[in-house]
């Protein structure tokens, strides 16, 4: 068993009378510092199955092990609390707070742990310099552009050393370039720290560059 582990997932919605298998016996084994690509039409259940990897939502059937640990059997709290110290996401809805600056948006997931404020800030000024935000630390996110507000979600999904990092389209609204480099200083990190990463992705060129490319179709996952 490798650093995190779901196997035989199955997801069944149900609306009314009918039900839509989205998932269906699917395993996925991810080893430590390990990067995959997830890619797969619209409506295939990509972000379905980055929810329940992310323990944002039950699978219906199956189970999660992460470092041999059963996910499954945690309660919300101990879900919470284990998102918080072991998983780092990178999701759309995971929205930056606006009204704060760069630096505090960092910090805030060592804050809500229970770090001191103080302790952490160091940290959190070298992941921005990191991002190469250097000169934008104090600036507020509604103050930042879309990639600089990517790179300080970047920033923040890695303050806690989480071992895994999910992400949702991470390079998804911003121009060729621009996704470029933030998908650049996201890997160098990824290598250095050995963190495993999934990534949602329509994008070809980001998917051919990770360890592993999967495709989600009829609810499983091929190579
Ligand atoms: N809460 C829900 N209730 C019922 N059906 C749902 C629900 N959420 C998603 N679905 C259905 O499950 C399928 C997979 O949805 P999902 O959002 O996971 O796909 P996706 O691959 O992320 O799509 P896209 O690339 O378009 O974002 C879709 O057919 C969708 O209509």
């Amino acid at each position: 068993m490798g650093l995190f582990l779901a196997q035989d997932i199955t997801k069944i919605y149900r609306s009314g009378n009918t039900k839509i298998t989205v998932l269906n016996n699917l395993s996925i084994n991810i080893e430590r510092g390990e990067m995959t690509a997830i890619t797969g039409a619209s409506g295939s259940g990509k972000t379905t199955l980055l929810q329940i990897l992310g323990t944002l939502a039950r699978p219906t059937t199956g189970s999660l092990f992460f470092n041999g640990e059963d996910l499954t059997r945690k309660n919300q709290q101990e879900l919470a609390e284990f998102r918080n110290r072991s998983l780092g996401f990178i999701f759309q809805f995971h929205h930056l707070l606006p009204d704060f600056t760069a630096l505090e948006n960092v910090l805030m997931p060592a804050l809500i742990a229970g770090h001191d404020r103080k302790e952490m800030i160091p940290a959190a000024r070298r992941l921005l310099e990191r991002m190469e935000l250097n000169h934008r630390l104090h600036h507020k996110i509604s103050e930042l552009s879309g990639g600089e507000q990517q790179r300080t979600a970047l920033a923040r999904a890695l303050i806690m050393k989480p071992a895994l990092v999910l992400a949702d389209e991470p390079t998804g609204n911003l121009d060729s370039r621009s996704g470029n480099l933030v998908f650049n200083l996201f890997q160098d990190l990824c290598r250095e720290r050995e963190l495993a990463t999934i990534i949602v992705t329509h994008n070809n060129d980001l998917a051919d560059r990770m360890d592993r490319r999967l495709t989600l179709k009829e609810g499983i996952l091929k190579e």
